[in-house]
């Protein structure tokens, strides 16, 4: 399987100056890749792997995460973050202009939402649409007729609590975060779309948008006080070669930008709230990305915040991740912005390990989760046929049938069978998605993916009615008739139940045997049975009519069982106080109560042990997922630990390498210069020896000349000098005459 190290990826990009900056001087410098940022007395200098100027456009900066988006396709994880400065430009990045123009910035702060009048969508602008509506329609672009599922889901987290944007816009529930051996962390009841045109993945983007808490900050009008993951899930339909499924996912996140508290202005008491939540969740991700990049060492503290706890198996662990960190170039600013280049440095440093995630298509998980997802799919479009209420014991039994014939296709499922169930799966998410849009169903819990809804995960089993009318909120048409076929069911109970009992000869007031204090004999009773058995019970002549017994057996939880208990009892009560003959019996059937009662509280400790086990069971599970977890932890730290070790490694050898480099040269031009040093030697030598040389042979022809001189006569020597004045007088005559 492919698999690659590389480095996280980083860029920065330079807004432009605003109005909304009071001082309009500029205090960051670009050249290339490299920033400066200078304030009056300090100049920082850093180099990152790219750096957007105010100039870049949006294309530009989308290009640079592009493969990274188009390796989703290839199966490749990939999380692409925008942090920064309240006001910075994220939202712009990762959203775009033409997006706010689509969704105008409100002036006040919406505590209870009021839907925005939604304008007519306009046609996106590519050039200036952001990273997420462009990352969409290039995904859709490239993956146009390929065998894929594509899933959307946006989420947002709002001081510390995450909601579905796409769901619950008024943030009144809460989604908790779980963790799985087999579906990793996800956000239990989160909306899971399935998206099969990049037009419906965009609505679904702006839908979820409108709903984001926004705010009127010092620094931007639009401020996002929540942090924002929209997240495409995709997944082969078809399995290649060796049996695999393709499965990437990709996380999109605007985060929310930090803030200094405003000392001059006055801030309320939800916007200090949100503003330390914000500063504080930034901080745990400051901290995860510092252990990440080795620099501090142990513990990778994931979950002091929600933000980073949902990007745990996101951020840097098998995921291609890009961080675009956002500034303002104004001067004001400045130590916003060198605090979010620190925090850029840090991040540059992370090691991430990517590779491609496949999933055998007969992976009994797999399957499992499928036929699990069909069910629960099915069982919420049945109940949203239109007039299906009415009949719904016969859904309940077509489920049922349903449930018997997915069982049987046990684990040995064949690539094309599960390709089959996913084609199943996939078409009741479409019919269901349509239902919804039509306005057929108002429950929240609808597009909730089954494997991911604790109802659903705890068992397989189909829902009986009472999980069916769990499932629908309460104050919904559906929920009101299906109370109404509860009543009915009840109704129907209780009749077939009294008949019973007239069957079998007794009175259906009383319940004794006649001849009793209603029915003198049989024949009276038959008599008042005929009427029973279709319609009505015959009314009590003393003191029990139907009516009050179906009071009776309402307030009592409705139940077959309970009406059984009822009509018991209202006949003992009336056999004890008005007919003594009836004491045996009741004795006895006292004596049977008591047994039942004593059977029922030891069923109620047996099933108390049994909670109590599942309950150890459940710890221990959890015990060992934490143990898990923190494993998991321990094996990333040592794998970041291995590569910062390898890179110190790397880098000790490439600096010895270029030691001996350098001392290879200065060796090689040492032996030259000495070489050189020893022919200059060499050569002096000879030129002291040619003088030496020089020099005795001059004393030797001094020597000799000596000894000619001691040899020769005064007589000698004058004819000597006569000549030599002779010779010079002769030459200087010839000369004269010369001239
Ligand atoms: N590159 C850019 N080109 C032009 N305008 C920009 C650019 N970046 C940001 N802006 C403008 O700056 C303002 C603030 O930008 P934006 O809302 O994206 O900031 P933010 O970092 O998301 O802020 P917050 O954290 O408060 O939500 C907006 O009016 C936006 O249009």
């Amino acid at each position: 399987m492919e698999e690659n190290s590389e480095h996280l990826k980083v860029a920065i990009r330079v807004r432009p100056m605003l109005d909304i900056d009071k001082v309009q001087d500029s205090a960051v410098f670009l050249n290339d890749n490299t920033i400066q940022v200078s304030d009056s007395t300090h100049m920082t200098t850093s180099t990152y792997d790219r750096i957007f100027s105010s100039a870049s456009s949006q294309q530009e900066v989308f290009e640079y995460a592009q493969s990274s988006v188009e390796g989703v396709a290839r199966g490749f994880n990939c999380t692409i973050l925008a942090y920064g400065q309240t006001g910075s430009g994220k939202t712009y990045t990762m959203f775009g202009a033409e997006w706010e123009s689509n969704n105008p910035a409100p002036q006040i702060y919406y505590q209870n939402r009021i839907p925005r009048p939604v304008k007519k969508a306009q046609p996106l602008n590519r050039l200036k649409i952001g990273i997420i509506p462009t990352s969409i329609l290039h995904l859709f672009e490239i993956t146009k007729e390929k065998p894929l599922t594509i899933y959307c889901s946006f989420l947002q987290i709002y001081n510390e609590k995450i909601y579905d944007l796409l769901q619950n816009p008024n943030r009144d529930k809460p989604l908790p975060i779980r963790e799985e051996r087999d579906s990793g962390i996800f956000v239990e009841n989160l909306a899971e779309y399935v998206v099969e045109k990049a037009e419906d993945c965009i609505f679904l983007l702006k839908q979820g948008d409108r709903n984001r808490v926004v705010r009127q900050t010092r620094f931007n009008h639009h401020s996002s006080r929540s942090h924002t993951i929209f997240q495409i899930l995709i997944e082969g339909d078809k399995a290649n070669k060796r049996g695999a499924l393709k499965r990437a996912k990709m996380n999109l996140c605007d985060l929310a930008g930090s803030e200094k508290f405003d000392k001059e202005g006055i801030m309320v008491k939800d916007h200090i709230q949100e503003m330390n939540n914000i500063n504080k969740s930034l901080t745990t991700l400051g901290k995860v990305i510092s252990a990440l990049s080795g620099n501090t060492a142990g513990h990778i503290p994931y979950r002091e915040s929600k933000l980073t706890r949902l990007l745990q198996d996101s951020l840097a662990v098998n995921t291609r991740t890009i961080l675009i960190a956002t500034i303002s170039p104004a001067s004001v600013y400045i130590e916003e912005t060198l605090n979010t280049l620190k925090f850029a440095d840090r991040a540059k440093q992370v090691m991430v390990i990517v590779k491609k995630n496949e999933i055998s298509a007969t992976n009994d998980q797999l399957v499992a989760k499928l036929q699990r997802e069909i069910q629960h799919l099915k069982s919420l479009l049945s109940l949203n046929k239109k007039g299906g209420l009415q009949d719904i014991s016969q859904q309940l039994l077509a489920l049922k049938e349903e449930n018997e014939r997915l069982k049987k296709i046990t684990k040995n499922l064949t690539i094309e069978e599960v390709e089959i169930l996913k084609q199943e799966n996939k078409k009741l998410r479409l019919e269901l998605q349509s239902i919804k849009e039509k306005g057929e169903n108002t429950d929240e819990s609808f597009f909730v993916t089954e494997a991911r809804s604790s109802s659903s995960v705890k068992s397989a089993k189909i829902p009986d009615a009472r999980e069916v009318l769990s499932l629908i909120d309460p104050g919904s048409n559906i929920h009101s008739t299906l109370e109404m076929w509860k009543k009915k069911e009840m109704e129907e109970a209780v009749q077939s139940l009294k008949v019973k009992i007239t069957t079998e000869g007794r009175c259906p007031v009383c319940t004794l045997k006649i001849p009793c204090k209603h029915y003198s004999s049989s024949k009276e009773l038959s008599r008042a049975i005929t009427p029973v058995r279709n319609v009505s019970l015959p009314p009590c002549p003393k003191r029990i009519n139907n009516e009050n017994l179906i009071k009776d057996l309402e307030t009592h939880n409705n139940s077959f069982e309970n009406a059984k208990k009822i009509t018991f009892r209202t006949r003992v009560k009336n056999s004890y106080n008005e007919e003594p003959a009836a004491l045996a019996e009741f004795r006895e059937e006292e004596k049977r109560r008591q047994k039942l009662r004593e059977t029922e509280s030891k069923l109620v400790k047996l099933s108390k042990i049994e909670a109590y086990r599942e309950e150890k069971i459940r710890k221990e599970m959890q015990k060992l997922e934490e143990d898990k977890q923190k494993e998991e932890e321990d094996i990333i730290r040592e794998q970041i630990k291995e590569m910062n070790r390898r890179k110190y490694l790397e880098s000790q050898k490439k600096k010895l390498e270029e030691f001996q480099k350098i001392k290879d040269q200065e060796m090689r031009e040492l032996r030259q210069k000495m070489k050189k040093e020893q022919e200059e030697l060499k050569k002096k030598e000879m030129k002291k020896q040619k003088v030496l040389d020089d020099q005795k042979k001059k004393i030797a022809e001094y020597q000799s000349n000596k000894k000619i001189l001691e040899e020769v006569t005064m007589d000698q020597i004058e004819e000597l000098t006569k000549e030599v004045l002779l010779k010079q007088k002769s030459s200087v005559r010839s000369s004269t005459e010369l001239i």
